[in-house]
């Protein structure tokens, strides 16, 4: 099975919660392009859908780009679900994961294929980080704080991936990011923190 993979990107102004100083506008954008690059290099995936006003999250190779309605989190993932033929295999994935890999969405979609609508929670298992329905049209988007919960009272099963998969760790906060880094982050994220103690250190 190949899937649609749906990417929301706020870019820039996204990631309020996390206390990264000068860096912070930097590293909301670079966890969005890692999330997007393990998408893009991931076997089972057959569509990229990014929705973002964001120019650089735009450029990115291999993505089709949807433009941001500006009305919040659903509203852009419903715009991006937009553009999915109704009977197509398609996942939802939050772009503040900058430790996820192309094999870490494989195996997950690869357990989603088994399942008409199915999550992967977030490391702490109360937020969503995946969503995914083998028909597009059986999507039943309720991201937001404490969003597991009601994924799973509209019929969507957890899928188990293991808490050591990228795939399980957003970062909102700082913390979260130790977390990230403990797993390995992509070059995105590299960069901009490699970038930051450079100048930290001038
Ligand atoms: N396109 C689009 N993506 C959004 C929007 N709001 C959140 N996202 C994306 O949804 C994912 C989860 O974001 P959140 O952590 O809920 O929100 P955030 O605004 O990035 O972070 P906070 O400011 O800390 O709440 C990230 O990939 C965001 O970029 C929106 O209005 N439009
Ligand atoms: C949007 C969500 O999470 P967060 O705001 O923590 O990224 C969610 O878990 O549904």
């Amino acid at each position: 099975m190949r899937w649609t993979v749906v990417l929301p990107v706020k870019g820039q102004s996204g990631k309020s919660r996390l206390d990264a100083g000068d860096a912070r506008a930097a590293l909301a954008v670079a966890f969005a392009r890692d999330a997007i690059a393990a998408s893009v290099a991931c076997p089972a995936v057959e569509r990229v859908v990014v929705v973002t006003g964001d120019e650089t999250v735009a450029a990115t190779e291999g993505v089709e780009v949807v433009a941001d309605p500006g009305a919040g989190l659903h509203a852009a993932i419903q715009a991006g679900i937009a553009v999915v033929a109704p009977g197509a295999p398609a996942a939802v994935v939050l772009a503040d994961l900058p430790a996820l890999t192309p094999e870490a969405l494989d195996d997950a979609l690869a357990l989603a294929a088994e399942q008409p609508r199915s999550y992967v929670a977030d490391a702490i298992s109360t937020g969503t980080t995946l969503l995914a329905a083998r028909r597009a049209d059986a999507l039943r988007p309720r991201f937001g704080e404490g969003s597991a919960e009601r994924h799973r009272a509209e019929g969507h099963v957890e899928l188990p991936v293991p808490v050591s998969s990228g795939l399980r760790v957003d970062v909102d906060e700082l913390a979260d990011l130790h977390l990230a880094l403990d797993l390995g982050v992509g070059v995105h994220t590299r960069a901009v923190l490699d970038g930051a103690r450079a100048t930290d250190a001038a």
